[in-house]
């Protein structure tokens, strides 16, 4: 199985504090690789990282997919009163391939709507974000993740706030994406989710834990 993305003695810093430590990790392509690691440990850091949104200090990143990564930050991440729909929050996720001044075309809003489908909010499309709960955001974030329909699917805790029934349901669609051959890592505290995942990375301080 080839390896998506290569990490070789990768260290990351915000600001004076370095919070990666020398990382060298593989990650698999077309698999679902969890994250796991207490509050602080440097998930989010290094999702940023495997992003590309944040430069190592040190080391280096060899990332084989084509198209730019999809991130899902944190729902906490998202201010909770921004004036759009689900619609609107949805199909910005299509700004990745058209640019955001770029007319979207009849696929990107058809994609838009496939998405809202798949994450059960197509009846919320018209609602103001900030009449939702936290559960649904949550799904309105992953929605627009996948409507970025990149080849590298980066999740920070897509979980989080979902019921069990819910959180089986995302599982199940990780476990879809990798199969149509993306590259899905998640960050997630629920160790019943990393142990569904065909492969973990776990954080201490900043420092790869031995599997
Ligand atoms: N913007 C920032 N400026 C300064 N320090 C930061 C910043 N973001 C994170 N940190 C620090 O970097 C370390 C790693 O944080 P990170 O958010 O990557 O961990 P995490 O494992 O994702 O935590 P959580 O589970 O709470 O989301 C922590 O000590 C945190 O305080």
């Amino acid at each position: 199985m080839p390896n998506s993305i290569e990490l070789t003695e990768v260290s990351a810093r915000h600001g004076a504090a370095t919070v990666l430590h020398g990382l060298t990790v593989s990650i698999p392509a077309q698999r679902v690789t969890a994250l796991t690691g207490h509050n602080g440990s440097g998930k989010s850091t290094l999702l940023g990282v495997l992003a590309g949104a944040h430069a190592p200090a040190s080391g280096s990143l060899r990332r084989s997919h084509a198209r730019r990564a999809a991130l899902v930050v944190q729902r906490s991440e998202v201010p909770d009163a921004l004036p759009i729909t689900v619609r609107q929050a949805v199909t910005m996720g299509r700004w990745a391939h058209r640019g955001a001044w770029r007319r979207l075309t009849r696929e990107d809003r058809s994609i838009a709507e496939r998405c809202m489908d798949r994450l059960g909010v197509a009846a919320l499309a018209d609602r103001r974000l900030s009449t939702l709960s936290g559960g649904q955001r949550q799904r309105v974030l992953l929605a627009q993740g996948l409507a970025q329909q990149s080849d590298l699917l980066l999740l920070d805790e897509p979980a989080t706030g979902l019921d069990a029934e819910a959180k089986e349901q995302i599982a199940a669609l990780l476990a879809e994406e990798s199969a149509r051959g993306v590259t899905v890592v998640h960050a997630t505290h629920d160790l019943e989710d990393a142990a569904d995942a065909d492969h973990r990375i776990t954080l201490s301080n900043g420092r790869l834990l031995a599997p």
